[in-house]
């Protein structure tokens, strides 16, 4: 597997800079947490390394490497396994939390069979066995953070950037997703959450503390 290096990133949205001159190494095989306070710039942060900002809106400069290898653009982060599960979760709520899993996974090509199979594991992984076939509208918002988490999980990413996928979640449910995320690292990925939960952050291998957007290390692997 392959770990996540961004140096001298910088994210700006028409001005104003969300986050300047930014170094951090995640290791595949271990978790990430970024702090900081609400307007920190922890989302920019991680749209950022997901290469998922346009132009348009947000100038980002300085380098992202996957497995050392420079990661230009959205469709290379796609390419080498880079999930972002966004704040909002970015879900269709017309789709069942099901097909919301099922298409991410047919769109990069895993066959039929198998993609069900994926889809199932990972709702189950997150304690939505059962829930298979409401649509998203109907769901509660701490489930359809869950299906958020299933969809990036059955994608077996690389990188996962988990952006406050435990917000709203009771305790129970935060555990579930917080040992996924622990899972995945210990299959190999290199994974980032941020977070304003200080016992989410209490079991990661380092802390990234971000202040208006100016980085420090709260605690190193
Ligand atoms: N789409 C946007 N357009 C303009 N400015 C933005 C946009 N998104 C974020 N910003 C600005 O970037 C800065 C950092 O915001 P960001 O959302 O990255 O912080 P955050 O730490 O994730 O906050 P929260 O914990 O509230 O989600 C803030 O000043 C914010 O106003």
């Amino acid at each position: 597997m392959s770990g996540l290096d961004a140096t001298g990133l910088s994210v700006s949205w028409r001005g104003t800079i969300a986050v300047r001159l930014l170094d951090l190494t995640v290791p595949a095989g271990s978790v990430v947490a970024v702090t900081g306070p609400s307007g920190a710039g922890k989302s920019s942060l991680l749209w950022a390394l997901a290469r998922a900002l346009r132009p348009a809106v947000a100038t980002v400069t300085g380098t992202v490497r996957v497995g050392g290898a420079a990661v230009a653009d959205r469709d290379e982060a796609a390419r080498c396994g880079m999930v972002l599960v966004p704040q909002r979760n970015g879900l269709t709520a017309s789709l069942t939390a099901h097909e919301s899993v099922l298409v991410s996974l047919l769109a990069i090509g895993v066959t039929a069979p198998e993609a069900a199979r994926r889809v199932e594991e990972a709702l189950g992984r997150v304690g939505l066995t059962g829930s298979e076939h409401h649509l998203v509208d109907q769901l509660s918002g701490g489930q359809q953070q869950r299906v958020a988490m299933a969809r990036a999980l059955a994608l077996r990413p690389e990188v996962l950037l988990a952006d406050e996928s435990t917000s709203e979640l009771d305790a129970g449910n935060r555990g579930m997703v917080l040992a996924a995320l622990h899972e995945e690292a210990a299959r190999g990925a290199a994974v980032v959450l941020a977070t304003h939960d200080p016992e989410a952050a209490a079991d990661t291998a380092a802390v990234l503390a971000l202040d208006a957007g100016t980085a420090t290390w709260e605690r190193t692997a």
